[in-house]
């Protein structure tokens, strides 16, 4: 039974779903470091939120962990990079906190409008202040969002109903887009010249990184507001304080910090500046939306294989799953077979995909194909990294596909370019679930592959398949299946291809025998 760790504290739901799709589940939140360490190896899912922290370390002890979900958006607290490394999937919930924080963001920007707080805190210490506490209205002012996506697309519908006329920067936000929600799309600098308030929803890369800096308040309208609900870091906390601390701005409201939890921080206590404990996500709504969301898609993962909503992995729905999974055994050897022939360094690989499987999700299948590619060539490679690994060593890799069947209803064709020339492996689907190689190179051969193979390119003459029977013979080494194949049908005297599946394997020794046998002019052991 597949074991899942609930790590931080979440909606009773993700453990109901995990339950009822029969997932053994643990709810441990609150864990240290040590404790996550101590016991992450038992589990094959990891689910968290904020406040876990995946670090290396807890991944090098994650010996069987197979998927980390985050219920919700953010994956900074998980190194995604080492979990790609590992094979495990990161994925995420990525739209079932979006409403809740966009109104948290309108609901910070209100609190400083109207100095909702600062008052509050008065009244009940039976303070009557009433004229210390003069608002602005924000009907027809400027609202100015730094990054359009989910969240901020959420922000500025509700703003616009707000009647504020409102700015948008994001570099991905197309002119189109922009004039469907109603908003206007401006660089930075004019973002921050013209906007009453401003609010971040961008993630935290390294182009974002205290975008909102010393130069970014100089540039500021005089009285602005500032609201971060996105991530901390966004906003460089010691120019804030002075622009508050001078008067250039007016307020700031801040959900979220460079460091969290914020227990202490320069800014507390600061005139004007509203706080709130990383709240954006915190409501009954959006808890339960992350945590059914969560607990669904580690289950398709691990009872099915579907892959939704991961950082790291082409999606594949969990109906998908299943008709790929023959599919999947075929690119593994159609990769592995063309990864143990070739031996000098990979420069291009182009898959195709002819007939029935080319009307299927393909991505999967790629990963899977450069997984087996790459297998024979490096430690450590998974379908979730070798996408990574092929392009980090400039590796280039086309996929094709032909909907069109050729000579079989159903086939992936890999050809590498390497140094030294192309190599092409191709294989199908027997009877729609059986793999077999149906073509290396230009030889058209039939052969089903299995756990030992022995690959001999030799001359086609008589007397080599005799002297190899019993070379392998003579070592004690049982051939199983005889696959033989020659390019085109013109008779003998040119190059053939024998593929042996055999129950033994082929060791060095036997296999420099096989290599000086008369006529042999390559013989390989492969492992499937
Ligand atoms: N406070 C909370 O509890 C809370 C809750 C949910 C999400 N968040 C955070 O909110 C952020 C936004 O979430 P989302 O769902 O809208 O994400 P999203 O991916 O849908 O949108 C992010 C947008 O930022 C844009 N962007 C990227 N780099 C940019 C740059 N340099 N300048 C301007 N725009 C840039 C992207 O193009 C994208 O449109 C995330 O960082 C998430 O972690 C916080
Ligand atoms: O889980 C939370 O409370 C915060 C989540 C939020 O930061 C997110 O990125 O989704």
């Amino acid at each position: 039974m597949v074991k899942v760790l609930i790590a931080d504290k979440m909606s009773p739901k993700a453990a109901e779903i995990f339950r009822d799709r029969g997932v053994d589940v643990d709810e441990k939140p609150g864990m240290s470091p040590d404790e996550l360490k101590a016991c992450i190896a038992e589990y094959d899912g990891l689910a968290v939120r904020s406040a876990t922290k995946v670090t290396p370390e807890i991944l090098a002890a994650a010996d069987n962990l197979k998927v980390i979900g985050r219920a919700g958006i953010g994956v900074d607290n998980i190194n995604v990079p080492e979990a790609t490394n590992r094979g495990v999937v990161v994925m995420n919930t990525p739209f079932g906190n979006s409403i809740t924080t966009a109104e948290h963001a309108i609901s910070m920007m209100m609190a400083l409008a109207r100095n909702i707080p600062a008052a509050n805190a008065s009244t009940q210490a039976g303070k009557w202040e009433k004229s210390k506490f003069m608002g602005v209205e924000v009907h027809g002012k400027v609202l100015g969002i730094i990054g359009c996506g989910n969240i901020g697309q959420i922000v500025a519908d509700r703003a616009l109903g707000l009647k504020m006329r409102v700015l948008g920067y994001d570099p991905f936000l197309s002119e189109d887009r922009a004039r469907e929600l109603g908003i206007r799309r401006v660089e930075l600098d004019e973002l921050f010249a013209k906007s009453d308030f401003i609010t971040l929803h961008t993630p935290l890369t390294d182009q974002t990184r205290g975008i909102v800096g010393k130069a970014a308040f100089d540039k500021m309208k005089p009285g602005a507001r500032l609201v971060n609900c996105a991530r901390g870091g966004l906003v460089d906390e010691a120019a804030l304080k002075e622009a508050l601390d001078s008067g250039k701005i007016a307020g700031a409201a801040l959900d979220v910090f460079a460091e969290e939890p914020a227990k202490e921080n320069a800014l507390f206590g600061t005139a004007n500046f509203v706080a709130t404990p990383h709240l954006g996500a915190s409501t009954t709504e959006a808890q339960v939306n992350v945590a059914i969301q969560v607990a669904e898609q580690m289950s398709d993962y691990l009872l099915t294989g579907g892959v939704t909503n991961a950082l790291n992995m082409p999606s594949l729905s969990a109906e998908e799953a299943p008709l790929l999974q023959p599919y999947m055994k075929l690119a593994e050897q159609v990769g592995g077979f063309a990864g143990q022939i070739t031996e000098s360094s990979l420069k291009k690989a182009r898959i195709e995909y002819e007939g029935h499987v080319a009307t299927l999700n393909t991505k999967p299948l790629t990963a899977v194909v450069l997984e087996g590619l790459l297998a024979p060539l490096m430690d450590s490679v998974n379908m979730v990294n070798a996408p990574v690994i092929a392009r980090e060593r400039d590796i280039e890799v086309a996929e094709v596909k032909h909907d069109r069947a050729g000579d079989y209803h159903t086939l992936i064709r890999l050809t590498v370019e390497t140094d030294r020339g192309e190599r092409t492996v191709s294989g199908t689907l027997f009877a729609n679930e059986a793999p077999r190689i149906v073509r290396i190179n230009d030889v058209p051969i039939e052969a089903r592959l299995s756990q030992h193979m022995l690959y001999v390119t030799n001359n086609d003459k008589p007397g080599f398949i005799g002297a190899l029977g019993s070379t392998l013979g003579e070592a004690g080494i049982n051939i199983a299946r005889f696959s033989l194949g020659r390019p085109g049908d013109d008779g003998p005297d040119g190059i053939a291809v024998a593929l042996v599946a055999v129950d033994q394997p082929v060791g060095k020794e036997v296999l420099d025998k096989i290599n000086a046998l008369t006529h042999v002019r390559q013989a390989k052991a492969l492992r499937f």
